[in-house]
């Protein structure tokens, strides 16, 4: 908590990423309605909320890879729904994604997995691109050993930090992380956390800060990395014309928060939840 409250945002209050009104439905099923957010450059923004309430639905929305029904993105000014493929592949080249599952392609090594978005994106040849593939694994302390392995080889947490350094190669400009550290131990979710700190401080040294939105349940996550929190709440829960972000502030005002569907979650109480679910599951 201590470490959220000295970061401070690199160029505060610039926007690199606006959702403005968005809804997103897939067929009758409504996600997010009239969903408002902005993520300033340098911050880490943390989205949190029960499972299915649409965080990762959001997340994909800021980056164009799922198009809103209604409202519209801006990233680093200029309205996603505006600009053509390429323009939008050149965008998605400033971005790295971390994904829920890793999301290794299972027939290559890990060292030909991390160094794929380099040789994709032609900016490395094969030989270059292994070579920078190596450091970023040794960064987020994988030896040389499992260079040669297959992903299926390798631990759950492993292979979240094979994804984590496939995602840093780029140098992206915006990190997007779908819960970095779910299905791990608590230690192994710490060194995850650790290497987003990391991460984060060290491009502020380097002078260009990484944005970074990081979607999770793990309340220690959020403490630990926030600079701003938005709580999402679902759809079908919601009372007409209640908005769906519940929550936004600092790890400090979460924690202090005396809306009940908030501090319920903060603290991880069920509360009516299960009998909510039955019926739900009965009607
Ligand atoms: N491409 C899609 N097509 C149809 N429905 C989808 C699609 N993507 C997501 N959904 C639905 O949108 C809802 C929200 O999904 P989302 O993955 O955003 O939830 P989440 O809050 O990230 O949940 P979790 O914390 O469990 O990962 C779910 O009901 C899901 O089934």
């Amino acid at each position: 908590m201590a470490g959220a409250q000295e970061k401070k945002p690199a160029e505060a209050g610039e926007s690199l990423v606006e959702a403005r009104g968005v809804t997103v439905r897939f067929g009758d099923q409504t996600v997010l309605e009239d969903v408002s957010l902005h993520v300033e450059r340098g911050e880490t923004l943390v989205i949190i909320g029960e499972s299915g309430c649409g965080k990762t639905v959001l997340m994909k929305t800021l980056i164009g890879l799922i198009a809103p029904t209604e409202g519209r993105v801006v990233f680093g000014g200029k309205r996603l729904d505006k600009m053509g493929e390429k323009e939008l592949s050149q965008l998605r080249t400033r971005v790295g994604y971390v994904f829920q599952n890793a999301a290794l392609f299972d027939s290559l090594t890990v060292a030909d997995n991390v160094a794929f978005p380099l040789v994709e994106h032609g900016r490395a040849n094969r030989e270059t691109a292994y070579q920078q593939a190596i450091e970023r694994l040794s960064a987020v302390g994988l030896p040389p050993s499992v260079m040669a392995k297959r992903p299926a080889e390798l631990s759950g947490g492993m292979r979240k930090r094979v994804g984590l350094a496939r995602a840093l190669i780029v140098e992206p400009e915006l990190l997007l992380y779908d819960e970095p550290t779910t299905g791990l131990d608590p230690i192994m979710s710490d060194v995850i956390n650790e290497l987003i700190t990391r991460t984060c401080e060290s491009s502020r040294q380097q002078g260009a800060a990484v944005t970074s939105v990081i979607v999770t349940h793990d309340m220690r996550s959020v403490l630990k990395l926030a600079d701003r929190i938005v709580m999402l709440y679902p759809h079908t829960r919601l009372e007409p014309g209640e908005p769906q972000v519940i929550f936004e502030g600092t790890p400090d005002e979460i924690e202090a928060s005396d809306d009940p569907r908030v501090s319920q979650f903060v603290r991880g109480e069920a509360g009516e939840r299960l009998d909510e679910m039955r019926a739900e599951a009965n009607a």
